[in-house]
């Protein structure tokens, strides 16, 4: 657990200083045994942040960072297959297949995306023949996904029961009881592989800024690009990667089903740097299709609607996107809603003005 406090207060991009944002740290093995304190600076923190790293370095988290690791070869392994390969079925469904890069709107005006993402399903890696391109589909990269889901469905579930017990939630009330595992969801790890981009020239970019659809995000990268707009915070700012952590950030659906008391983490990606290929795993999960919400238009609506309605928006062109109630995108989040929350840091530097 010796985690280095030092983090470097800003760094250059595009020929700007940005800032880079402390984070809260969580330890998965004391929240695994429901430590009160731990469960309180956890509620704490989804209520005042959104985002946290969970610490994983540690006998019970270790095994989660063993299936990163094994992940990120077979990421290797599939991305660098042919085009076709990989599109053996396109995409099947919002959170199953593969998406080629350019798919969506970019992280800078007037660009499209810089990544390409293949998709597994929780649901779809359960049947006995799941739809995944050939490159993956054979036993021992089907077993690898199926340890990478599973692992992070228990990460995630700790969290979501530690949250629970915090938010004195009790029976059917509890986060749980509208995430269980034997119901349809659109919970799902996405795997992704952003390509060398430079900003100043190229046209695809990064990933646009939004927060999550999920409940809870549990995001894995080695590589620098992940930045966040806190609570209050004037700017987006860099994400630190520290080794033997994840970082974990509320989405929409946990905003939701808390009253709107949780921050959904506004966030985005940039190439930092622009020779490098970067790649991320992110374990998105959602709550049960049918489960109900007031979401931020104030409509009472199903996760499933919620999830299609905004894929819906973040698949459309910019023009489309801006004819989206105002509130889809951020999840009702707004980016200068300073007054009762501090930043996590004080802000000195003019921001990279991407929007
Ligand atoms: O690649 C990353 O670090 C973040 C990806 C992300 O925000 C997403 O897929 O929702
Ligand atoms: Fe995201």
């Amino acid at each position: 657990m010796a985690i280095s406090p030092e983090i470097p207060q800003s760094v250059e991009w595009n020929n700007t200083k940005v800032p880079v944002y402390a984070m809260a740290t969580i330890d998965f093995s004391l929240l695994l045994s429901q430590e009160p304190a731990e469960v309180e600076r956890l509620v704490r923190c989804c209520q005042k942040q959104g985002f946290f790293y969970l610490d994983l370095n540690n006998i019970d988290g270790r095994r989660f960072l063993d299936d990163q690791q094994e992940t990120l070869k077979l990421m290797h392994r599939f991305f660098e297959a042919p085009l076709e390969a990989k599109n053996e079925y396109g995409l099947i469904a919002p959170h199953l297949g593969y998406e080629p890069v350019g798919s969506r709107t970019g992280v800078l005006e007037n660009t499209k995306d810089g990544y390409e993402m293949i998709k597994v399903s929780r649901d779809e890696i359960q049947r006995s023949s799941p739809h995944l391109p050939a490159v993956i589909k054979n036993s021992p990269d089907m077993k690898v996904l199926e340890n990478a889901i599973a692992g992070s469905n228990i990460a995630t579930k700790a969290i979501l029961s530690a949250l629970s017990t915090g938010c004195g939630l009790s029976g059917a009330a509890r986060f749980e009881n509208s995430h269980r595992n034997d119901r349809p969801s659109t919970s799902t790890l996405a795997m992704m592989h952003y390509i060398p981009s430079d900003s100043s020239k190229d046209r695809n970019i990064g990933h646009q800024k939004h927060t999550d659809i999920s409940s809870l995000t549990l995001l894995f990268s080695e590589q620098w690009g992940l930045q966040i707009r806190p609570p209050g915070a004037r700017e987006f700012g860099f994400v630190e990667p520290r080794a033997g952590c994840a970082v974990v950030n509320v989405g929409d659906s946990l905003r939701f089903a808390s009253g709107h008391t949780m921050q959904s983490c506004i966030h985005r990606v940039v190439p930092l740097h622009p020779a490098e290929h970067r790649y991320s795993i992110a374990y998105f999960l959602r709550a049960e299709d049918d489960a109900m919400f007031t979401d931020s238009e104030g409509r009472y609506i199903t996760a499933g609607q919620w999830h299609d309605e905004k894929f819906f928006a973040f698949t459309s062109p910019p023009e489309m996107q801006a004819l989206a109630p105002a509130s889809m995108l951020l999840g009702g989040m707004t980016e200068d809603d300073g007054e009762e929350v501090a930043p996590v840091v004080e802000l000195k530097d003019n921001a990279v003005k991407a929007y």
